[in-house]
């Protein structure tokens, strides 16, 4: 997985075939990554003068074509980069006409540096195969990766062949691109890179883009509108610092530069400088308010609207002041998806649901270390119940659909999409945030700190300033979150995400007293329950709704021996007794479920009773602890509402969550909602609505907080919200 999301930082958004500079970049970038053991390369060093080739079956790498195999022909190129082993043997190629390419050799055989039985051998170091050695290539193969670059593959090494400068086929060849560079960078001024920059930034390549301004900066070391430009093109691709700097050189070059201003402000918005974005943009601001021309309309009314936005921000940040009903009415607006011209899913905004909104963290609560589980967050005062603690907004996220495509999302089932599409996110958030700290190296620091957690060598001394694929992948696998919320929202996009100081919440499976919900990239966390001053903060990573078996095995493969209650009386009990719920809970899932609610047969409800009771009685010491019942005492009070013994359903579910109301399981929401839906079936309808505040209370009291002075105020709000969180409110609200 690391090795592949290393070779997915060379990711760009296209297909097409990069230039000579970016795969030179490129390829410098996966240095990072290489396996910088010293392996001894035995096959075909060895030179071929006498090889003889039909000089009408040399192809050039513009004729590749994607997953065809061109057995008849052969690739004559010469290698412009250094060798680096990272899975295969990678460099770059460049053929006569100046064509480059990646070229991916697998299979020559590595053997440790001390065997001295190969004489024919060579390491890999700057003498294997050193740039401008040329090769002949046969029975390659050429395809797109996962990651939309394209790579020529050679699979056997007998294919590959090392020509010496005098063979006849190289003599009759001009090798164009040496002479062809420095012709044409000659020929460029300032203002061709800005327009090819310009161009690349109209297509959405910003990294192209900055190639572009930095040669025209390289030219012109004070031209004012190549800064501006390049402190746009990264904005776009979220480097606020570099794009700070640019813009902070285009106004020293030019204090007037009114985009160059708005850029800074916007910088420093999202370097949550928001102080001196506010500055920055009142005076730009105050700058405009008297000129009545024209052409400078647009940008007046943007830097009043980003005036405006900074100063929420810095509210937001202050006092946890959120406008949740305009931040859920964002996200959904930026969830939505549309088609491409392909007919491929893209996000109706470019960005997808990452919302700019500011992070808040209440005072009354720090981090500390606490006993057996490295640090965490721990109450300074007496919290009282649904307090808003955190807001954070997600280091980087990485959404399914982002990965997947629409094509494969729906061509597969279900379980097997998820499971890839899981693997697809790691590699890609990996990737992700390993390119963002290539980018802007001072993020390492906030991020390695993440890595000092219990579980890991503390004796690995990490330099902090150097990126490490390793490194960033062993973060993810600790402290990422999924971005499934309790209940299922409108728009809710599976992913995974990274969030900075949420990861410092230390787990319990059931006695977790902080809720968390994503809106995007945002994630609110409040007390879900009065919180006494010094006592731990705590989430869970699996609820009691997963069975010990799954929750045990995740929890372990983070380093995580769970002590809760529940985990601590799981431990204690007999094999027999936990084999006999095994037993029962794998009768329910392969035997009852798939059927009871398609089929008739009452005996199948007989079973599940049965196996319902048998499971209650072998906890019957600690029912407070028995949660393995509830999914199926849901699934039973369903098959009897199918029966139309609405009563009977009724009476379940109102058990169930008179017993389990205050812990706080995902499962419980969907019982309620089971609930609101009885009473309508039975024509009770205050009972309804009554179940249905209750539902909305639940689903919007991790984002707004709890009834504050105004009940019917807050109410109201709550019910748009829930809304707009689950539309199915908005239908029982009709019918209420
Ligand atoms: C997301 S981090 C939480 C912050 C972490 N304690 C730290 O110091 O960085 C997850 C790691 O915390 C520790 N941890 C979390 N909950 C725990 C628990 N209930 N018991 C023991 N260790 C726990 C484990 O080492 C786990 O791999």
């Amino acid at each position: 997985m690391m090795q592949n999301a290393a070779l997915r930082l060379t990711v760009s958004n296209t297909s097409k075939r990069k230039s000579r500079e970016r795969l030179i970049e490129e390829h410098k970038n996966l240095e990072y990554f290489s396996d910088n053991n010293k392996y001894i390369i035995v096959h075909t060093t060895r030179s071929q003068p006498n090889l003889n080739l039909n000089f009408q079956l040399r192809m050039s790498i513009a004729n590749l074509q994607i997953d065809h195999i061109p057995t008849e022909k052969f690739l004559l190129c010469r290698v412009i980069t250094r060798f680096i082993k990272i899975s295969a043997l990678l460099t770059l190629v460049e053929d006569p006409e100046g064509n480059v390419e990646r070229l991916a050799l697998y299979n020559w055989i590595n053997i440790p540096e001390n065997n001295d039985d190969h004489m024919n051998s060579r390491s890999i170091d700057q003498s294997f195969l050193p740039v401008g050695t040329l090769l002949v290539i046969k029975n390659l193969s050429y395809k797109v990766a996962d990651d939309n670059n394209t790579i020529i593959h050679s699979n056997n090494p007998e294919d590959v062949f090392i020509i010496d400068r005098h063979n006849k086929l190289v003599g009759n060849l001009k090798w164009s691109s040496d002479t062809l560079d420095k012709k044409e960078i000659k020929r460029k001024t300032a203002d061709d890179f800005r327009c090819r920059g310009n161009d690349y930034f109209t297509s959405k390549d910003y990294i192209a883009a900055i190639d572009e301004y930095s040669n025209g900066i390289k030219l012109e070391p004070r031209n004012v509108t190549l800064f501006a430009n390049r402190a746009e093109a990264y904005l776009r691709l979220s480097q606020f610092s570099k794009a700070l700097i640019d813009a902070e050189f285009a106004l020293m070059y030019e204090p007037g530069h009114l985009k160059a201003a708005y850029r800074k402000g916007k910088a420093l918005c999202s370097l949550k400088r928001y102080q001196e974005a506010i500055i920055t943009l009142q005076n730009l601001h105050l700058s405009m308010k008297t000129s009545t021309d024209s052409s400078i309309s647009s940008i007046k009314q943007n830097t009043e609207q980003l005036l405006k936005h900074a100063e929420i921000l810095a509210s937001e940040n202050e006092n946890g002041q959120y406008d949740y009903t305009s931040i859920i009415n964002e996200y959904c607006e930026r969830a939505k998806i549309k088609k491409d011209s392909k007919g491929n899913d893209e996000w109706v905004y470019e960005a997808g649901p990452r919302l700019d909104h500011a992070d808040f963290l209440f005072k009354g609560i720090e981090i500390r270390a606490v006993e057996g589980k490295g640090r965490g967050w721990i109450a300074k005062c007496d919290i009282p119940e649904n307090t808003l603690l955190m807001v954070s907004k997600a280091f980087s996220t990485v959404y399914s659909h982002e990965v997947l495509g629409h094509t494969m999302q729906s061509n597969i089932p279900n379980e097997k999409t998820t499971c890839i599409a899981s693997s697809l996110c790691t590699e890609e958030i990996i990737t992700r945030i390993t390119q963002k700290l290539l980018a802007e190296a001072y993020h390492c620091q906030e991020v390695y700190q993440l890595y000092d957690s219990l579980n890991l060598d503390k004796t690995d001394k990490i330099n902090k300033n150097l990126v490490n694929v390793d490194i960033i992948g062993n973060i993810v696998k600790y402290n990422s979150f999924g971005l499934e919320n309790d209940i299922e929202v409108e728009n809710d996009l599976s992913g995974i995400g990274l969030w900075i100081l949420p990861s410092y919440f230390n787990h319990s499976c059931i006695d977790k007293n902080v809720s968390l919900f994503f809106l995007g990239d945002l994630m609110f966390i409040r007390s879900l329950l009065p919180i006494s001053k010094g006592e731990e903060l705590v989430i869970s990573y699996r609820d009691a709704n997963c069975s010990y078996e799954i929750r045990s095995r995740y929890l372990k493969s983070i380093g995580i021996d769970c002590k809760c209650r529940l985990c601590e009386l799981e431990k204690s009990e007999t094999p027999e007794t936990s084999n006999r719920r095994t037993q029962l809970l794998n009768c329910f899932k392969r035997l009852i479920e798939p059927k009871i609610l398609n089929n008739n047969d009452p005996s199948l409800i007989k079973r599940l009773e049965k196996i319902i009771s048998e499971l209650r009685y072998l906890r019957k010491e600690h029912p407070d602890l028995e949660f393995d019942t509830i999914k199926l005492r849901k699934c039973l009070s369903s098959s009897y509402r199918k029966n139309g013994d609405l009563k009977g359903a009724l009476s379940i579910l109102k058990e169930v969550y008179d017993f389990y109301k205050n812990v706080h399981l995902q499962i419980i929401n969907y019982i309620i909602l089971d609930i609101v839906i009885l009473y309508i079936g039975l024509n009770q309808m205050n009972e309804a609505r009554k179940w249905f505040d209750i539902a909305v209370e639940r689903l919007v009291g991790p984002i707004l907080g709890k009834f504050k002075g105004d009940k019917v105020k807050w109410r109201k709000e709550a019910r748009q919200l829930a809304g707009k969180i689950l539309p199915l409110i908005n239908s029982f609200a009709k019918l209420i």
